[in-house]
């Protein structure tokens, strides 16, 4: 599965412990993330990690053209519900294009874990009849 991995800076400690704890299960999939987010896990785990722009500089809506070029199959988005962003709009326009495609996309680490369980289960099998 091609999963794209993002944290704003407030949840990258989390997104970087929550690489560690299923890097066994990650290392089987192809991994995105946006710049800063990609740098943090490809510095601090053992996995490989395709990087975007950051964020603010485009990595959003990079991972939301992915999802309408039917390229990505999950989403795993650590937002910071508490800070304003600058490009608040590429943000939307990114969830937006996973309701459009029927993506899956978790916005909190709580929804990951679950989504990770899943993953490994094979409850994804739905997306390779897409
Ligand atoms: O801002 C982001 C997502 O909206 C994340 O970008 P970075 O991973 O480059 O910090």
């Amino acid at each position: 599965m091609k999963i794209a991995l993002i944290a704003h800076d407030k949840k990258k400690e989390d997104m970087v412990n929550f690489t560690i704890a299923y890097e066994r299960i990650l290392k089987h999939h192809t991994l995105f993330a946006t710049g800063t987010t990609g740098k943090r896990i490809s510095n601090e785990t053992g996995l490989r990690v395709q990087r975007f722009q950051s964020g603010p500089l485009g990595g959003d809506q990079q991972i939301g053209s992915r999802i309408a070029d039917n390229e990505m199959d999950l989403v795993l988005f650590f937002r910071d519900p508490l800070t304003a962003q600058p490009h608040e709009p590429d943000i939307s326009a990114l969830m937006r294009l996973c309701d459009v495609y029927q993506i899956p996309l978790v916005t909190n680490l709580g929804g990951a874990e679950i989504m990770i369980r899943a993953l490994d289960a094979g409850f994804f099998d739905w997306r390779n009849l897409q």
